[in-house]
């Protein structure tokens, strides 16, 4: 059969991806924002430690605050006996001891001045005044040190991050109540055709209601983006262009929908040619073959088909590629997402727990972080995945095939 009218040539996925990249966009700007409002956002900035967290040694446990080296020797049969001579009570200053006596504290109060370790409650005993200590500690044993989860000065977060939610927790701790991001880039949604009505409007025969606008809406929304649906533009050219014209005005990115075939009514890459440049019309997918890409003054126009399937493909297809130049970052795989991984270090686990192991994912190896305590956020933070162990094992072993969670999105830098 012989192809008179349509189209010529159909540009393979690969090929339409790389046409992309070849292209500039303008890059969205950066706002600043309260921290409840930056969840999932691209931080514009890179956060350094204004001060160290915890900011004073602070006790891991419940106990008694002690001298290590008075506890040395102290066993079941021969418990040290210690003078209690206070409380440090959660939130408050400490108070000041000196070697042979102990003060009650709870997991997260102060250090005692003086004390140098913490004896967990279970290998004590009260006896009025004194405390039996039936077990030796090493000095700073259950104590959260000064700058052991952040070092004043520190660079936490780099600019380009996806902020997770224990990023926030560490923004938070470090007292900032706002950051920088990039501002969510907005698109806007066209919708063509002579056919469409809107949602209750009356459905005659041959009329499709307009349900790509909101489909798109809801997506947009999933990839962080600011949607605004512009409303049904007939299948005119003038029309279209003016259409067209206004939603850059006021978006990052224009999305149609319909009018890219080439029926008579499918104008939209006519009036992007006119007034832009098409990237590429036309690619070798099914549904979505007639899935386009333009620019005009270096916004993209992304050209959807009007059957609601092959515009969610294409859709899902290309906009991922669009937000990466249009924000610098390209999402590599999302959190939540597992990832299969040769392990760097063995990681050991108790039978019995089950134990979330944070790991360094990279290049298809996990290392595994020495992180002990579970008040270090920032183990959270420097690692991108955990390692489950299950109850039934104890650990895994060097060099071990293990699943990880990514626990934030792996992401690249775009130019
Ligand atoms: N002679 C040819 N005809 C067609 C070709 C071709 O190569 N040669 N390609 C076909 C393919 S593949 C597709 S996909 C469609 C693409 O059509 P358009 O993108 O131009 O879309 P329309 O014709 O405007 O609409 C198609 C269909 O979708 C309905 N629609 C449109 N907008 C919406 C909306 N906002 N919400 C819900 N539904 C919508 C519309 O009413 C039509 O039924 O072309 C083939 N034809
Ligand atoms: O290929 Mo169309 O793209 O049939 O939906």
């Amino acid at each position: 059969m012989v192809r008179l009218r349509g189209f010529k040539e159909r540009t393979i996925v690969r090929d339409a991806v790389k046409a992309l990249e070849g292209v500039r966009f303008k890059r969205v700007d950066s706002e600043i924002v309260e921290i409840t409002r930056a969840c999932g956002r691209i931080l514009a900035e890179d956060i350094i430690a204004k001060y160290n967290v915890p900011h004073f040694d602070r006790s891991a446990v419940d106990g008694y605050a002690v001298v290590a080296e008075d506890t040395f020797g102290a066993n079941l049969n021969n418990p040290v006996m210690l003078k209690i001579v206070g409380e440090v009570e959660m939130g408050e200053e400490p108070i000041e001891m000196s070697r042979g006596t102990a003060v009650r504290v709870s997991t997260g109060s102060a250090l005692p001045k003086g004390a140098n370790a913490v004896v967990m409650l279970e290998y004590t005993k009260e006896v009025g005044e004194f405390v039996e200590i039936y077990r030796p500690v090493v000095p700073f044993e259950n104590v959260s040190r000064e700058g052991e989860d952040i070092k004043a000065g520190e660079v936490v977060l780099k600019a380009g991050e996806i902020l997770q939610p224990q990023d926030i927790g560490v923004l938070a701790s470090l007292g900032y109540a706002k950051v920088k991001v990039l501002k969510k880039p907005r698109v806007v949604i066209i919708s063509t055709g002579n056919e469409l009505v809107e949602i209750g409007e009356e459905l005659e025969v041959g009329k499709v209601v307009n349900s790509n606008a909101y489909m798109l809406f809801c997506a947009l929304k999933m990839y962080n983006c600011e949607p605004s649906v512009y409303g049904i533009v007939r299948d005119d050219f003038d029309e279209l262009k003016k259409a067209i014209i206004q939603a850059l005005s006021v978006g990052d990115c224009v999305i149609t929908t319909g009018g890219t075939s080439v029926g008579k009514g499918d104008l939209v890459p006519e009036v992007v040619k006119e007034i832009g440049k098409i990237v590429f019309h036309g690619i070798s997918i099914k549904p979505g073959m007639p899935t386009g890409l333009g620019v005009i003054d270096g916004k993209p126009v992304l050209m959807l088909s009007g059957f609601p399937v092959a515009c969610l493909i294409g859709f899902e297809l290309i906009f991922p590629h669009v937000l990466a130049k249009l924000t610098g970052v390209r999402v590599v795989k999302r959190r939540g997402e597992g990832v299969k991984a040769k392990l760097k270090r063995r990681i050991p686990s108790k039978a019995g727990v089950r134990t979330f192991a944070r790991v360094i994912y990279k290049d298809g190896f996990a290392e595994p972080l020495m992180t002990s305590g579970s008040g270090i956020l920032t183990s959270m933070v420097r690692a991108n995945g955990i390692v489950v162990v299950p109850e039934e094992k104890e650990g895994f072993e060097e060099g071990e095939e293990v699943n990880v969670v990514l626990v934030r999105d792996l992401i690249e830098e775009v130019t």
